[in-house]
């Protein structure tokens, strides 16, 4: 479903992204993992559209997508849930849910049945809703566009690990459902909850690759290639 072949990106002449090669399969789970500032976010721009890459291209079902907008990269079924939520503040559970709902297979009433909390939210504004609350409604917010793609960047950062497990299974039913999701993390044990594919991303190179069900049956190799000590993040 996505394939990048090796994309270069960064910011004013300095390359963050160093050739990266992925390939997604539709409806699996591919976590991107890797410490601060490996370039988990900015290849996240970069297959959203917001930021151009300096090489390689980007391909959503064949259709090559590279370098251009965000809206379009959206409209070709590219769903962002981005770091830090960015729920307005000033708008209510329902009005975010009404400026996202864009009339596609993802309707607001399916949505609130994968996340019933916020039904019970409503009408309340974004300032007013906890961490989990804010995460859930950036991904209703995504899935209202009715994606092929979701990309998750850190969708449990801040997180109790009660609530972390919850968005575990959501993303788990959310594949199960078809949809293709590329999530980006500095945790090992969000990989190992619910991806089928592990990526280790080192300053902006693909050093390690792990299946998921090899990560669940021993996560010590990923913490290895991660310089953790076992039970870490
Ligand atoms: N807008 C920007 N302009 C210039 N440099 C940037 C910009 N955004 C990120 N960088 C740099 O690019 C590198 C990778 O950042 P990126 O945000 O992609 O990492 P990350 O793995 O997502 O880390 P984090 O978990 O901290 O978000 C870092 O050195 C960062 O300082």
């Amino acid at each position: 479903m996505l394939q990048l072949t090796a994309v270069s990106a960064g910011y004013g002449g300095g390359t963050v992204l160093h050739g990266l090669d992925l390939d997604v399969p539709e409806g699996t789970v591919h976590a991107v993992v890797g410490h601060n500032g490996a370039g988990k976010t900015t290849l996240v721009h970069t297959v959203a559209g917001l930021l151009r890459p300096a090489a390689g291209t980007v391909r959503l079902a064949g259709a090559d997508l590279t370098g251009r907008p965000p809206h379009r990269t959206a409209r070709a079924g590219v769903g962002l849930v981005p770091q830090g939520r960015r729920v307005f503040a000033s708008l209510t559970v329902a009005e975010h849910l009404l400026l996202a709902d864009r009339g596609g297979s993802w309707t607001v009433s399916r949505v609130l049945e994968l996340l019933p909390r916020l039904g019970e939210r409503r009408g309340h504004r974004g300032s007013d809703l906890s961490g989990g609350e804010q995460q859930m409604l950036a991904l209703a917010r995504a899935l209202l566009g009715s994606p092929r793609l979701l990309l998750l960047d850190e969708p449990t950062e801040g997180l109790a690990p009660q609530l972390a497990r919850m968005v575990h299974e959501l993303i788990a039913s959310l594949a199960a459902e078809g949809l293709t999701v590329l999530l980006v993390s500095p945790s090992p044990a969000l990989a190992a909850a619910c991806a089928d594919e592990v990526t280790v991303l080192t300053s902006g190179r693909a050093t390690h690759h792990f299946t998921g069900s090899t990560v669940r049956a021993d996560p010590s190799a990923l913490h290895a290639a991660l310089d953790l000590t076992a039970g870490g993040v």
